[in-house]
């Protein structure tokens, strides 16, 4: 088994800061962070700061990065992704191995369409409460990288240099049995908590008190359910139970990162929750009303953030 020694970071957000920190922690040398001038100028300039502390992380450019990397970390939002992947064109070697932090059920086979399904592991952020406000990251749990081959019995040399890095630098981390069932399972989560969230404007405090809530929530979660198993992946009401335990403990005043993006005024990632639903709804004719409705009303808040549109 080799060691990861060099990682590279693509999205220095909420999620990629949180787990550059911690990996900085163990080994000041181990993460370079991949980012246009611009970015890295305003990083640099403004500071990138987790928890109160400032970290002073290596930089460099799309087009200057040359030494392949063993671990490449993609950590941006949906929209960004196409962009992400060009920028990490020169650091993508024979034994490069990448995961995409992003949520969705979409992003890996975009990567690897690009640079071949051979460098992926599957991979997802659960648990964290990390928000960002500008270059200033703070959480209280950083969660867990969900991780692996579609199927985990035994652990491949992939997944096997990925936990002993995260082993080494004190990551949190989880390698189910079955990858993409769990994949799926945050998939349900967020197409519930997120957009429901982002349209009634409520943080967890909301889903753990209000009936009427956790109930429009779930409704979105079931089109998932319907769509799972067509898939061939067997999801039930039973797991909505299980993220509805996870919501319950999380703050109160806790928000989830659509939530966060429509406040912001920013463009959200409906397209690949609600947008995903309803286009594989269509490809398996099964109805998905409540994400027809969600996605509707998610793409209108994100035209009329500054008014109504000329
Ligand atoms: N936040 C959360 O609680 C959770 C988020 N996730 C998922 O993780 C993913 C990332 O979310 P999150 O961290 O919240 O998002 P953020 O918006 O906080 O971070 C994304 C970062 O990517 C940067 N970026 C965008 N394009 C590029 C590019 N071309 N090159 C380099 N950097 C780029 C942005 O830079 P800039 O700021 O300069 O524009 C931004 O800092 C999403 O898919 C989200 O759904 C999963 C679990 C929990
Ligand atoms: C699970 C949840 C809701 C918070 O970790 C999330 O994935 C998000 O906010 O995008």
């Amino acid at each position: 088994m080799s060691t990861i020694q060099k990682v590279y970071l693509s999205g220095l957000g909420a999620i990629g800061s949180a787990y550059a920190s911690r990996l900085y922690e163990s080994d000041p040398g181990l993460v370079t962070v991949i980012a246009d001038p611009e970015r890295i100028e305003r990083y640099r300039r403004q500071g990138i700061v987790v928890n109160g502390r400032e970290y002073p992380f290596r930089f460099v450019t799309p087009e200057a990065a040359a030494e392949p990397a063993d671990l490449i970390l993609i950590a941006v939002k949906q929209h960004h992704l196409a962009e992400s992947i060009r920028a990490i064109r020169n650091v993508v070697g024979e034994r490069t191995i990448i995961l995409s932090l992003l949520n969705g059920i979409t992003s890996e086979e975009l990567i690897g369409a690009e640079y071949g399904p051979d460098k992926l592991l599957y991979s997802f952020v659960v648990g964290t409460d990390a928000v960002r406000e500008g270059t200033r990251t703070r959480f209280s749990s950083m969660g867990k990288i969900v991780f692996g081959d579609k199927l985990n019995r035994t652990a491949s040399p992939k997944v096997a240099a990925v936990k002993e890095l995260f082993d080494r630098a004190g990551v949190p981390y989880q390698i189910p049995e079955d990858m993409l069932r769990e994949l799926w399972w945050k998939f349900m989560m967020n197409v519930g908590v997120n957009q429901t969230s982002a349209v009634l404007k409520a943080p967890y405090g909301v889903f753990q008190k209000v009936g009427e809530a956790r109930e429009l929530m779930t409704m979105a979660s079931c089109e998932v359910i319907r769509l799972a198993q067509k898939q061939g992946i067997n999801l039930s009401e039973e797991d909505i139970r299980d993220y509805i335990g996870i919501i319950n403990g999380l703050s109160p005043q806790g928000k989830t990162s659509m939530l966060q993006d429509v406040e912001a005024g920013r463009k959200t990632e409906v397209e690949i929750f609600a947008g995903t639903v309803v286009s594989l709804g269509r490809q398996y004719g099964v109805a998905t009303p409540v994400n027809e409705v969600l996605l509707r009303m998610i793409r209108t808040l994100e035209r009329t953030y500054r008014g109504i549109p000329e």
